[in-house]
């Protein structure tokens, strides 16, 4: 936590974790201590052109100084004359919609950690505003980590970004209908997450854009019968046309199904109780 200014001659650097969108992220140990962390590398010249700095420290700003279980630690940054080094913490296990592809679904207890990250999001009045499966990451004991807050506070470009990257299943009605949208885009948005993440495939998913829309427009949900019943209560709170209906995050992390799942021990244990059983 010290101020001390980090150079890149502190770390070994690993094998390439994957692209972003203004540079590489790579897998880096610090000579010293073996720590591991995630170097985010993004280049200046990109950033200038492409009129990201401010961007890139909103980012920064608003992800340094948020620390919680659920979310992923940025310890610090450094540059040099061509390059901004962002030192990220490093998630073991990998992306989650990559996960999410190969084991479809996921033990309840680690969709409810989300909740928790929200809420603290919130309680420091930040909006993520781009919930989705691709910017989670899956940390130590399969603890979900919240990661690329390059879309959150004020930026109102996300909506343009998700449109633009064709995942419709995470728009929300007031997107859809151009109106504003405030803190209550991430309910839904977690509302989405968590039925697909519990359920296998998202709320709204169809053959066709045109039927996605339609479908989230008059929010047509079924829930597998396997699903149980507090999980199905929880997401019809959240999947609400009104924003305002949306259950508050103060009442959803009291919610009997988040309550059973979210704390951060039970995921542990379960998580490790399964790992023996594979
Ligand atoms: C910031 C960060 C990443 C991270 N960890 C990982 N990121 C990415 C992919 C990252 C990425 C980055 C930018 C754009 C696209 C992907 N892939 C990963 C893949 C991993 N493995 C090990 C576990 N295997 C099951 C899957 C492959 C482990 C950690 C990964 N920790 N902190």
């Amino acid at each position: 936590e010290t101020s001390t200014s980090w150079s890149i001659n502190d770390f070994e650097i690993g094998q390439p974790l994957g692209k972003g969108r203004f540079g590489y992220v790579y897998c880096g140990r610090e000579k010293r201590t073996r720590f591991l962390v995630a170097l985010k590398i993004l280049f200046k010249t990109q950033l200038k052109n492409s009129k990201m700095e401010q961007q890139v420290k909103r980012e920064i700003e608003i992800q340094s100084n948020l620390k919680h279980p659920n979310v992923l630690r940025l310890y610090g940054f450094f540059h040099d004359d061509q390059r901004i080094y962002l030192l990220l913490e490093y998630a073991p296990g990998g992306e989650l919609y990559r996960r999410m592809q190969k084991e479809k679904v996921l033990m309840e207890s680690e969709a409810a950690g989300l909740c928790n990250a929200l809420n603290y999001l919130h309680s420091k009045s930040v909006i993520h505003r781009d919930i989705k499966p691709e910017n989670i990451l899956v940390g130590k004991y399969g603890i979900l980590k919240l990661a690329d807050f390059g879309w959150s506070a004020e930026s109102t470009t996300a909506c343009k970004r998700t449109t633009l990257c064709g995942t419709l299943d995470y728009l929300p009605p007031e997107m859809l209908d151009g109106r504003g949208y405030d803190e209550k885009i991430d309910l839904w948005c977690l509302g989405v997450l968590t039925y697909e993440m519990i359920i296998g495939k998202p709320p709204f998913d169809s053959q066709s854009q045109h039927e996605t829309i339609r479908l989230i427009r008059s929010i047509e949900l079924n829930f597998p019968i396997t699903t149980s019943h507090d999980v199905r209560d929880l997401i019809s709170k959240l999947l609400c046309r009104n924003p305002i209906e949306r259950l508050p995050l103060k009442d959803v992390i009291q919610h009997s199904w988040i309550v059973k799942n979210a704390d951060i021990k039970s995921i542990e244990e379960n998580y490790i109780k399964r790992k023996s059983t594979l």
